[in-house]
């Protein structure tokens, strides 16, 4: 029995004799990247929905219009709902969910995507016992579809700006929805141009003409039945984005739009019918939403990065081009360094990403249960550790997606490739959710505290213990035998603990000197940006560490750990401006680094193809030509192509029309 568990009668031979050199099971590695339980859910229901022909794109995507991608992938989430219980062990759990999705629906969007995303958690954070009975249970039994409302077309990030009020009215026991400006309009949510028929609505309640900052309300929006838009409401769809494009995102408007008072979500911040006020335990409590999304997007943005690379990877062992010696061949473009140097690193992130998403759903959970009982300690460093984790894992998705893009030549600006779709889903995850650069800018703010607290010998958490530890003057790099690389981690820890007590030093000076708090602030935004990034990029490390350190098997540990050893040079080499700085690196060990990824590429290089097949993605989810699992590339790049509507006819309408006319004109002046 083949170690790489993807071998099918009928592949391409490249490939096969790719495989046969793995040096672990490609199943075990799966569930160290899964989890077990979760590995060989996506593995059955993959197969079902192979079988399942009305689960399947009636064409492929790219050849539709946004109107047509909306009505298919309404199509497939209602035959997934229809066929769930064949197809999942479990539709309440969301894991198993997304990957029913991501194989059947694909990452364009669909009605209930911030429905689950967003508008769910929503209520289970914030609504109380009898809302959660009113809402929550027909939410989860499909009977409405929500969206969560909060961003305007004037302000997305400062949420204290924020315009639409809720004006309570005692006398009815009502609240008083309204947009007072253009400026105030909704914009962005998703599902709410055209299908969303509820709302969780972000509004500044006011009471006897007192504003209390913004709270979230449950709006209905559109006739249960007809559709329409309910009376003193205006919705529709914000128009075309980079990507996404089977998500209607919307706009929204109320003129006086009346909802009943308990329709505030109440389990936290109350107004009783007397209008009197009770405060929630945590002032951003009300934010639960938001988090629960930036906890989820780290796990599926490394699969989003894990997708390209597949891609990438597949396809270039079949592609072909050039000579390295001559005259004896071409060889296949992985074998060239500059590829490996290209795609190695984006695979070991992908790796990485992934362990971190599930360290951080932990402690999401952790946190949420503790919320239940009032308890809200963690909250912050929940919020620290999300807001840095997603900005730079967005980010350093996105650009290693592009690296893998380019990785394909031509073929990879084809839509046939699948990179442009994923990479514009991913990027936007650079936007949503927070603007990266405002949410380092909000971690920044916790490890500023943190040097406070450390300063007087104690910790803020587990997540900034590190600061309490002294500086070494010198790595250890290539000084020592390299054993688990720990004087590799041990840089990335001082790089960060240097960069964070460097810029909390310079914040103090200005102070000092008479500047105001929030003046310095300014003046050292940047760097202070720049703490969040090595921050996460050492707890990312870490992470990646501690999961090598809990593998069992002894093959798959090697095999991750080379993958592990690579992230750590390729990282350290991107940030070593900051270890020479101070000369903790010597031009020597930064060689040593170079040198000893140079040799890790060639290590890894056997296991490529099956380091990426463990991901496990089948053809269905990855939607790619040049990444197909059988690496029959280029039969189905021309069968692809065939499809193009422009190929429809040989000649089209616009020839006639247009480029004919002038041609004869301009033949018949020439014979003039
Ligand atoms: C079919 C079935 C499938 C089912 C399965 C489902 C699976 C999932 C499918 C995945 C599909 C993915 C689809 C993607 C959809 C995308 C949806 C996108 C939605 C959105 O974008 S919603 C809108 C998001 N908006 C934002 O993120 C706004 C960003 N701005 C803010 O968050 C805040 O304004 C702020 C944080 C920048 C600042 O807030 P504020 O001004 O109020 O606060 P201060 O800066 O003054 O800070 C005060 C203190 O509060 C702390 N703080 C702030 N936020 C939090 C928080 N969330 N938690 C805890 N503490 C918080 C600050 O740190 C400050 O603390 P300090 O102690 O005073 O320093
Ligand atoms: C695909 C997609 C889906 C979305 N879905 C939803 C949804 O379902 N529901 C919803 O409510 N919203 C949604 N949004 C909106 C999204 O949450 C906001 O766009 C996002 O929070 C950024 O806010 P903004 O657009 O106001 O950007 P801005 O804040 O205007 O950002 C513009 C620039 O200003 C900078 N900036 C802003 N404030 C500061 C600051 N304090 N310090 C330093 N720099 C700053 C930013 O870094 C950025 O460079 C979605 C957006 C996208 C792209």
């Amino acid at each position: 029995m083949p170690l790489n568990k993807e071998i099918q009668p009928g592949d391409n031979d490249e490939l096969t004799r790719e495989r046969l050199q793995a040096t672990f099971d490609t199943q075990q590695m799966a569930a160290a990247l899964w989890g077990s339980d979760l590995a060989r859910k996506r593995r059955e229901l993959a197969k079902k929905v192979d079988k399942l022909t009305v689960l399947h794109d009636s064409k492929d995507m790219s050849f539709m219009t946004r109107e047509e991608k909306l009505s298919e992938n309404a199509r497939k989430v209602v035959q997934m709902f229809a066929h769930v219980a064949d197809i999942v062990e479990d539709p309440s759990d969301d894991a198993e969910m997304f990957h029913l999705s991501s194989n059947a629906i694909g990452h364009e969007g669909h009605p209930f995507g911030v429905h689950f995303v967003m508008f769910i958690p929503a209520l289970k954070a914030q609504a109380d016992d009898e809302q959660r009975e009113k809402w929550l249970m027909p939410a989860l039994g499909l009977q409405l579809i929500g969206t969560y409302a909060q961003t305007e077309l004037g302000h997305g990030t400062n949420l204290r700006a924020l315009e639409t009020m809720a004006t309570f009215d005692k006398a009815t026991d009502e609240f008083v929805i309204h947009t007072p400006t253009v400026t105030a309009l909704k914009w962005w949510p998703g599902s709410l141009g055209k299908s969303s028929n509820h709302a969780v609505v972000s509004a500044n309640l006011i009471i006897d003409g007192k504003s209390y900052g913004h709270h979230n309300f449950m709006v209905q929006i559109r006739d249960e039945n007809t559709h329409k838009p309910l009376k003193g409401i205006t919705v529709g769809d914000i128009g075309p984005k980079m990507a996404y494009n089977a998500s209607d995102n919307g706009f929204l408007g109320f003129d006086h739009h009346r909802i009943p008072r308990r329709n505030m979500l109440m389990r936290h911040a109350k107004v009783d019918k007397n209008g009197v006020y009770t405060k929630p335990p945590h002032a951003k409590i009300g934010y639960s939403a938001m988090v629960h999304v930036r906890s989820v997007m780290i796990g599926h943005q490394g699969m989003f990065l894990g997708s390209a690379s597949t891609i990438a990877i597949r396809y270039s062992l079949v592609r072909r081009q050039g000579e390295i010696k001559e005259g004896s061949g071409e060889v296949k473009i992985l074998d060239y360094q500059t590829q490996q140097h290209r795609l190695f690193p984006q695979l070991a992130r992908a790796y990485v990403f992934m362990f971190a998403g599930k360290e951080v759903r932990e402690l999401y959970q952790k946190v949420l249960s503790d919320m239940e009982k009032g308890e809200t300690t963690l909250l912050a460093d929940l919020h620290a550790l999300t807001s840095g984790l997603k900005s730079v894992v967005t980010h350093l998705c996105v650009a290693g997606m592009e690296q893998c893009r380019m990785a394909c030549g031509g073929h990879g600006y084809s839509r046939a490739s699948g990179i442009p779709e994923i990479w514009g889903v991913a990027v936007g995850g650079c936007t949503y959710e927070g603007e990266n650069m405002v949410m380092l800018l909000q971690l920044a703010r916790y490890l500023m505290k943190a040097v406070k607290e450390t300063k007087k010998g104690k910790s803020l958490g587990r997540l900034v213990d590190y600061l309490l530890l002294p500086q070494d003057r010198h790595s250890l790099i290539g000084r020592v035998p390299q054993g688990e690389y720990g004087p590799h981690l041990a840089a990335f820890e001082h790089i960060a603990r240097r960069q964070i007590f460097k810029v909390a030093d310079e914040l103090t000076k200005l102070q000092d000197k008479g500047m105001s708090k929030e003046i310095a602030w300014q003046k050292k935004a940047v760097e202070l940006q720049r703490a969040a990034r090595l921050h996460t990029r050492f707890y990312l490390a870490a992470c990646f560490h501690r999961k090598v350190q809990s593998v069992v098997d002894g093959r798959i540990r090697e095999a991750l750990a080379d993958l592990y050893h690579l992230h750590l040079n390729y990282e350290l080499l991107d940030m070593v401006n900051y270890a020479l700085e101070d000369a903790y690196l010597k031009a020597d060990q930064v060689d040593f680094i170079r040198e000893d990824m140079y040799r890790l590429l060639e290590t890894i290089r056997p296991n490529a193809i099956s380091l990426v097949d463990a991901f496990e993605f089948s053809d269905r989810e990855l939607r790619s030509v040049l990444g197909r699992r059988d690496g029959h590339v280029y039969e189905n790049l021309y069968k692809w192509a065939k499809e193009s509507e422009l190929n429809r006819a040989d000649v089209l309408p616009y020839f006639d029309k247009y480029l004919k006319p002038m041609m004869l004109a301009a033949r018949q002046r020439s014979n003039i």
